[in-house]
C-alpha cells in the first residue's frame, strides 16, 4: 500500500466520504417522505380565516389522449375559490376545441380561455401564460402544466401547506398509475432518484423546485417583475425559486405528489425530456457535472469499492454487489412511501425498470453533456452558463434530439367556429362566475369565451 502515489489516498478519501454523505441523503429521503408525504392538513378554514382564492394557470399546447380527463379534475376539486385561466398559443391547437367543450360542460365554474400567447421572453410557457397572469385576480396564483392531474383536495393541500412565511408551494414531481414499460420506467424515476433528491433537498432547504405544479402569491411575483421577469429563462421554476427565497420567503413541497398523466408515455420521449432537464441543470448549477455521475449507484458504488480496497483492504466485489443490493432495497422503500399504495407492477418489473434507470441514467446525463442545443416541443434553444436562454432558428435543429416526439396539433378536431373566433383578432371578454359552484344564470357559448391577443 505505502508505495502508492499520495494523492491516490486523497481521491479515496474523498469518494468515501462522498459516499457515506449519499447513504445520509437516502437516509434523509425516507425519513422525510414518510413523515411529510401524504399526510392530511388539520388546518381546517374558519369564518375569521377563510380560504383565499386561487387564479389557476393551465399552459396548453397540442392534445394528448388524457388530456380531457386530466383538465375535467380542475373542474372538479373540492376548492370554493378559484378560477381557471387557460392559455393556448397557436390559434389552430385542438386544445382550444377541447376547453370549449369543457367550459361548455360545467357552465358555474369560473373560466376562460386565453389564445395567442405573449411575447415577454424566451420561455415558450411563459409567453403562453402571460395573458392570463395579468388577468389573475385571486392573490394566489398556481402553474400547473398540461399533464397534471388533481384529487379533489390537491388544491386544498398545497393552500393549507402556505404559510404567513412561504410565498411558494410546490408539488414534487410524481406519476399516475398507467401500464405499459415506459410508465413503469417513468414511476421509478420519479419515484427514487427524483425524490431522494428533492425530498432532502427540501429537507435541508436547498433549491429543487420544479414547477409543473406549484402555488404562489402573486404580490410576491409582482415585487419581482411579473412573470415576464423569468421569461429569459427556460427553466423559469428554479429562478422563481431563487428570487422568492432571496427575498426571504419560505418555500416548502406540499402533502401530495403530482400526478403526471400525460396520455403519451413512451422510453424515447421520457429520455430525451431527461436529458433536456440535464441540459438546464447543468447550466443552470455547473456543479452538477460533478455531482450528478458521481451520485449515480453504480458510478459511486465502483468507486467506493475501490476506494475501501486500497484503504481498509476490503473485497471491491464483495462491497460493490452489497452496496447495489443496499441501494436497490433502499429505492423500494422509498418508491413506496412516495407511491402511497399498491404498485401499478410486479416486483420483477421493478428490478427490469430500477436496472434500466441505474443504466441508462449516466448515458442519459453523457448525452446531455455532449450536445448542449435544448428542443423543447417545437422549438429549439442554447443556454448561456448560468440559465439564460437563447432561440435557435427552426432549421438549426440537431438531428440527434429527433427522437423527441412533439405534441402535435391535429388540425381536423379544429372547427369552422373556433376557427373563426380565433381569426378574428379581437378581443371578447367572458362571463365569469364566483368560484366552484357558485355562477348564476346561463353563460354565452364557449366561442365567446376566447380572448385572442
Ligand atoms: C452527497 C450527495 C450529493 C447529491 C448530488 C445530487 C445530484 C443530483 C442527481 C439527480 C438529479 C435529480 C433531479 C432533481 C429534479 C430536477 C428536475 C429538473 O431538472 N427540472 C427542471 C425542468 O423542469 C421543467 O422546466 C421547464 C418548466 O417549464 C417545466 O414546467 C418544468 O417542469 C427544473 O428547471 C429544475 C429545477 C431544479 C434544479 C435543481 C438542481 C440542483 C440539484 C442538486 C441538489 C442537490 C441536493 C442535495 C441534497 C443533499
Ligand atoms: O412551447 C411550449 C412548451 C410547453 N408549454 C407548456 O409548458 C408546460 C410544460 O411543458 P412540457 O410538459 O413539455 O415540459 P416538461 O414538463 O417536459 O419540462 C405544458 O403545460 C405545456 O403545454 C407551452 O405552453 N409552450
Amino acid at each position: 500500500m505505502s508505495h502508492l502515489p499520495l494523492p491516490l489516498y486523497g481521491f479515496a478519501a474523498f469518494f468515501m466520504i462522498f459516499w457515506f454523505g449519499t447513504w445520509c441523503v437516502h437516509l434523509i429521503a425516507i425519513c422525510y417522505g414518510k413523515y411529510k408525504l401524504h399526510k392530511k392538513s388539520c388546518k381546517l378554514p374558519t369564518e375569521s380565516s377563510p380560504l383565499p382564492g386561487v387564479s389557476i394557470l393551465k399552459p396548453l399546447m397540442g392534445v394528448d389522449p388524457n388530456l380531457q380527463h386530466n383538465l375535467e379534475t380542475f373542474f372538479t376539486m373540492d376548492y370554493p375559490l378559484y378560477e381557471l385561466l387557460f392559455c393556448v398559443e397557436d390559434k389552430h391547437d385542438p386544445a382550444i376545441k377541447l376547453v370549449e367543450q369543457l367550459l361548455d360542460k360545467y357552465p358555474l365554474i369560473d373560466a376562460q380561455l386565453f389564445v395567442g400567447g405573449s411575447d415577454v421572453g424566451v420561455n415558450p410557457k411563459i409567453n403562453n401564460i402571460h395573458p392570463g397572469y395579468m388577468a389573475a385576480k385571486y392573490d394566489f396564483l398556481m402553474i400547473s402544466d398540461s399533464g397534471i392531474k388533481m384529487k379533489n383536495d390537491t388544491l386544498l393541500d398545497m393552500v393549507q401547506n402556505m404559510s404567513e412565511q412561504h410565498a411558494l408551494v410546490h408539488q414534487m414531481p410524481f406519476t399516475c398509475d398507467r401500464d405499459g414499460f415506459a410508465a413503469t420506467f417513468e414511476k421509478v424515476f420519479f419515484g427514487t432518484v427524483q425524490s431522494r433528491i428533492y425530498l432532502s433537498a427540501d429537507a435541508l432547504g436547498i433549491n429543487c423546485h420544479t414547477g409543473m405544479s406549484c402555488l404562489l402569491r402573486k404580490a410576491v411575483i409582482d415585487q419581482l417583475g411579473g412573470l415576464r421577469a423569468f421569461g429569459c429563462y427556460l427553466a423559469e421554476d428554479f429562478f422563481i425559486a431563487k428570487r422568492v427565497t432571496e427575498l426571504g420567503w419560505k418555500m416548502r413541497i406540499s402533502n401530495q405528489p403530482a400526478l403526471q398523466n400525460s396520455g403519451l408515455c413512451d422510453i424515447g420521449s421520457f429520455q430525451a425530456r431527461l436529458i433536456r432537464w440535464a441540459k438546464l441543470r447543468v447550466a443552470m448549477v455547473p456543479t452538477t457535472i460533478l455531482l450528478e455521475p458521481l451520485s449515480e449507484c453504480l458510478v459511486l458504488g465502483a468507486l467506493a469499492a475501490c476506494s475501501a480496497s486500497l484503504l481498509f483492504a476490503w473485497d471491491p466485489l464483495v462491497f460493490y454487489l452489497v452496496h447495489i443490493l443496499c441501494w436497490f432495497l433502499s429505492d423500494w422503500l422509498l418508491l413506496s412511501i412516495v407511491q402511497h399504495g399498491s404498485m401499478p407492477f410486479h416486483k420483477f418489473e421493478f428490478v427490469i425498470g430500477w436496472f434500466f434507470r441505474e443504466l441508462s441514467g449516466p448515458y442519459l446525463f453523457l448525452h446531455a453533456l455532449w450536445n448542449p442545443a435544448i428542443r423543447w416541443r417545437t422549438r429549439t434553444f442554447k443556454l448561456h452558463w448560468g440559465g439564460v436562454a437563447y432561440e435557435l432558428p427552426l432549421n438549426n435543429t440537431p438531428a440527434s434530439e429527433s427522437l423527441i416526439a412533439p405534441l402535435q396539433p391535429a388540425p381536423t378536431l379544429l372547427t369552422a367556429t373556433t376557427a373563426a373566433a380565433a381569426a378574428a383578432t379581437t378581443t371578447t371578454t367572458t362571463t365569469s362566475t364566483t368560484g366552484a359552484g357558485a355562477g348564476t344564470g346561463p353563460l354565452p357559448t364557449a366561442k365567446h369565451r376566447l380572448l385572442v391577443s
